[in-house]
């Protein structure tokens, strides 16, 4: 099953002075439930503003998108903010939990919104918090956490509402080389036990290559697109290193001893 299909993605920023940028042309984008496909690409080549158009938070110039086939483009803000709860989960770089939460309210906080009932709130969250290794870390706050468990938190929070499709920014972005591993093989485990639909934009070869499939684009447009024929990560990962050298630019590169 299709979740997400943008067809003819077009972007152009107009800024003052009317000075226009093209930050996209033409991207056609399909994601089947189950996938988990990272966006890769040379600094300013579009990935965020792709991000934003696919998460519906900007609009775009040209083309459509349909989101488990509902296209959100006659939806007003209020329509659209409620789509956007219940259909997305989003997982940030910075983790953007809410300080004066506790683990567990930051991680309800979209069930609670819904006005699920306690105990339903509490079945989803239990088996969640144990699969993400958090359950211990409930009744902390944020500021007790580190920041691999404050991602696995984020990722609870994102996914609790069971969302048609994952969105994630660069998760991997704050975070040391273990705490890295762990975040991504804690998302690898959503998207294989859960069948979590998963799209993470991101700089950082090690992080995409738990990834299934990697789209690059270049100048705005699609460049290419590279699937992990196996099991095998490390592979995976230098056949991430060679597109990356094929495309060029400024990739923002994070040190190889990860592998
Ligand atoms: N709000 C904006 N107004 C005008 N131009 C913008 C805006 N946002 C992005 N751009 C331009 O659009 C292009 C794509 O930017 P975008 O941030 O999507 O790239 P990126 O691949 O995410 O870059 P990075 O990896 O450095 O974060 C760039 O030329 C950028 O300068």
């Amino acid at each position: 099953m299709t979740v997400l299909k943008a067809q003819g993605l077009g972007k152009i920023y107009s800024s003052k002075g009317n000075i226009l940028t093209t930050a996209l042309t033409d991207i056609d984008l399909e994601i089947a439930e189950g996938e988990f496909v990272g966006i890769m690409g040379p600094s300013g080549s579009g990935k965020t503003t792709l991000l934003h158009l696919l998460a519906t938070i900007d609009r775009p110039t040209s083309g459509s998108i349909e989101i488990n086939g509902v296209n959100p483009v006659g939806f007003d803000d209020k329509e659209l903010s409620l789509f956007r709860r219940r259909q997305l989960g989003f997982i940030f770089q910075d983790f953007n939990l809410v300080q004066t939460l506790s683990i567990k309210e930051n991680i309800i906080l979209p069930l609670v919104l819904e006005g699920m009932v306690p105990e339903q709130i509490e079945q989803r969250l239990r088996p969640l918090a144990e699969k993400l290794q958090i359950a211990h870390l409930l009744n902390k706050r944020t500021y007790e956490l580190s920041g691999g468990q404050m991602q696995r938190t984020a990722i609870a929070r994102a996914f609790i509402h069971k969302p048609s499709i994952l969105l994630a920014d660069e998760l991997s972005g704050n975070l040391d080389s273990k705490s890295a591993k762990d975040v991504m093989g804690s998302l690898q485990l959503m998207n294989e036990m859960d069948r979590a639909t998963v799209l993470m934009v991101t700089h950082d070869p090690f992080a995409a290559s738990y990834c299934k499939r990697i789209v690059f684009i270049r100048d705005g447009k699609m460049f290419m697109e590279i699937r992990r024929k196996n099991s095998n990560r490390q592979a995976f990962f230098q056949q991430i290193l060679d597109a990356q050298s094929v495309l060029g630019g400024n990739f923002n590169d994070v040190p190889f001893a990860r592998n």
